[in-house]
């Protein structure tokens, strides 16, 4: 899919649902955070015109008048306090409320997204991580909304407060218009670049986690590399800073300019009415309102210029992701099916990662034989996870078909195919969960079910591992818990391959180098029982595909594949591609060379 199909919605678009979300989240403090924000900006206003009143009396001696002035000066300033005492506490209480519910939403709707685009397609890495990075400050953009609105209402009474001393001091109000437009075009400008410049960030980040985290921290000190990556942190955060620097003060200096004018026309106002026939109290009302209303400027351009920055394209950011996510929704009408009979086939099945120009796999046609355990071999590279991903429907083919039986994949929603899928892959993950449901996850409906985590336990021959652990299957995982245990790489895969034997009856297993982690002998070992417990069930439909670059492991299988430059080179059993003495027997020989060798 091309990035063009996606484009940004518009800040309206994005603003609209951010506050129908915020309604959805809590409607009756959304209302009572609106009205006490946008109504604070009366009594803020009226107090000029009080001073005026107040002047006026002085002026000309009028006791009462001075009594009643002073007074409503008094009632001003108390509820411009209590409105915004109030507003602040709505405010804040609505932020913690919605924080919650915006999170939880962007986590729904990145995983909820069927294919894995939106997490590796260049274009799209940096506003996925922008909405990330906001997910939880998302819930502040009401704050920032409704105090906009106030201050633009501010500005709105305070023309007119302007406009009862002369009709043309309305025009103070055009003056500002050039200041309120740059803010919003600035705002936007800065944004933009942020994100094309988010891949500086996303580098320097990935040097700080290099410098700072264990693992890479024993490489780092044993090649002396940790000052080349102190200085590749420090470039990646020169070059975003560079490009940020240059686009801020091009905008600042726009804004400088529009501020000038506004500044220029209200003195010569001020002027004009002094030296005119202006009561005093008209130049009190002119200068203290006039002068608010610079300030009013001021907080509506800084209000718009953070709505704009943050919270109104992260606004516009989460409408496309939603956008994104209704767009991959299942337009499905087929189920996957009970049962294979025939088998699952890749007719011509051609693939390039979205955002590049490079075919990973080429016109490739296949047949995967129901029951049978399939393995695939190829270099790095070759394209034998992407064959995961198409099969576990990650991503679909540019071009050609997958067919279950004679149903295509492409019929099939997601979700419902994946339930019939079980999987480990390559970068597996930690789920630091207490290790029964680190592995009950492979099948969360049944995680808390015994048996199945015991027979998943027995599959993956993990045993050795629940034994060691002090509470066995109940142990916490994980060091960001007190109390929780950390394990070896190879622990961790070994609860990644418990957790794809979870399901009992899946039609596909995918095994993207479940056990590289692992030694050569524990490999083997694991996955000759597998293949004989498959055997052993003559009638099962189950068709693993097994991906691994150890030959020992792989020959057991009933097909290899073997994948080169994109495409299917070699298929057949281990005896007949050692029969063919092409390249799998060459590769084969390599590594039995070198284990006999070895041993
Ligand atoms: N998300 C991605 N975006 C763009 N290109 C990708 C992406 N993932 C993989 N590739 C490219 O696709 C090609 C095939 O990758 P793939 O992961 O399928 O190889 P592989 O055969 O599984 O390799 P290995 O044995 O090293 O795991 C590689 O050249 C890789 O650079």
């Amino acid at each position: 899919m091309p990035a063009e199909d996606h484009p940004l919605p518009s800040s309206w678009r994005g603003l609209d649902r951010t506050l129908r979300l915020g309604w959805t989240a809590s409607p009756g403090l959304i209302a009572v955070a609106f009205v006490t924000t946008v109504g604070a900006a009366l009594p803020d206003v009226l107090i000029a015109a009080a001073l005026a009143m107040l002047a006026d009396a002085v002026l000309s001696g009028e006791q009462l008048g001075v009594v009643t002035a002073s007074v409503l000066l008094g009632v001003l300033a108390v509820m411009s306090w209590l409105l915004r005492l109030l507003s602040e506490r709505a405010n804040r209480r609505f932020a913690d409320r919605t924080a919650v519910f915006m999170e939880a939403h962007v986590v729904r709707l990145q995983s909820g997204i069927p294919s894995l685009e939106h997490h590796e397609r260049p274009s799209y890495v940096n506003r996925v991580q922008l909405i990330r990075d906001h997910a939880d400050t998302l819930s502040e953009v009401y704050q920032y909304l409704f105090q906009a609105v106030g201050a633009i209402l501010r500005l709105i009474l305070t023309v007119a407060l302007l406009m009862t001393i002369h009709p043309l001091l309305g025009l103070l109000g055009l003056f500002a218009v050039p200041t309120a437009v740059v803010s919003h075009w600035r705002g936007g400008v800065e944004h933009a670049l942020e994100e094309r410049v988010g891949h500086h960030e996303r580098l320097a980040r990935h040097f700080f986690l290099l410098g700072t985290n264990a693992s890479p921290g024993r490489e780092l000190r044993v090649g002396r590399a940790r000052e080349r990556v102190r200085q590749g942190r420090h470039r990646a955060w020169a070059a975003r800073h560079h490009a940020m620097a240059r686009a801020r003060w091009t905008t600042t200096a726009w804004q400088s300019a529009a501020l000038t004018v506004f500044s220029c026309a209200f003195l010569g106002s001020v002027a004009g009415v002094a030296l005119g026939d202006g009561s005093a109290a008209e130049v009190v009302l002119l200068l203290t309102a006039g002068s608010r209303l610079a300030q009013y400027i001021g907080q509506t351009l800084s209000q718009v210029h953070f709505l704009r920055t943050i919270w109104l394209e992260g606004g516009r950011r989460l409408l496309w992701l939603e956008e994104l996510s209704s767009i991959s929704a299942e337009r499905s009408p087929a189920s996957p099916p009970e049962r294979i009979r025939s088998g699952i086939t890749l007719d011509r099945v051609s693939f390039t990662y979205p955002g590049t120009d490079r075919r990973v796999l080429n016109d490739v046609t296949l047949h995967l034989p129901a029951g049978a355990v399939v393995a695939v071999v190829g270099e790095n590279g070759a394209g034998k996870s992407t064959l995961v991903k198409l099969l576990a429907k990650m991503y679909e083919p540019d071009s050609g078909r997958i067919l279950v039986d004679d149903v295509s994949l492409a019929d099939m929603p997601a979700d419902a195919w994946r339930e019939r899928l079980s999987g480990t892959f390559q970068d597996f993950a930690r789920f630091e969960y207490p290790l029964r449901l680190s592995i009950g996850v492979g099948d969360l409906a049944r995680a808390e079910d015994e048996e199945a985590v015991e027979r998943a336990v027995e599959r993956a021959d993990a045993h050795t591992l629940v034994d060691r652990l002090d509470r066995g299957l109940d142990t916490q995982l994980g060091n960001t818990w007190a109390e929780g245990a950390e394990l070896s790489q190879g622990q961790w895969q070994k609860v990644a391959l418990a957790r794809g034997y979870m399901r009992d009856q899946p039609l596909l297993l995918l095994l993207d180098e479940p056990a590289s982690a692992l030694d050569a002998e524990t490999e083997h070992l694991l996955f000759e029982q597998y293949a004989e417990r498959v055997r052993a069930l003559k009638d099962r439909d189950l068709i693993t595909l097994l991906v691994s670059h150890r030959y020992s492991t792989v020959r057991m299988a009933d097909l290899i594949i073997v994948i080169n430059g994109a495409e299917v080179c070699e298929q057949g059993s281990h005896e007949e591609l050692l029969a063919l003495g092409g390249r799998y027997a060459e590769l084969y020989e390599i590594q039995a060379r070198a284990y006999r060798i070895g041993k």
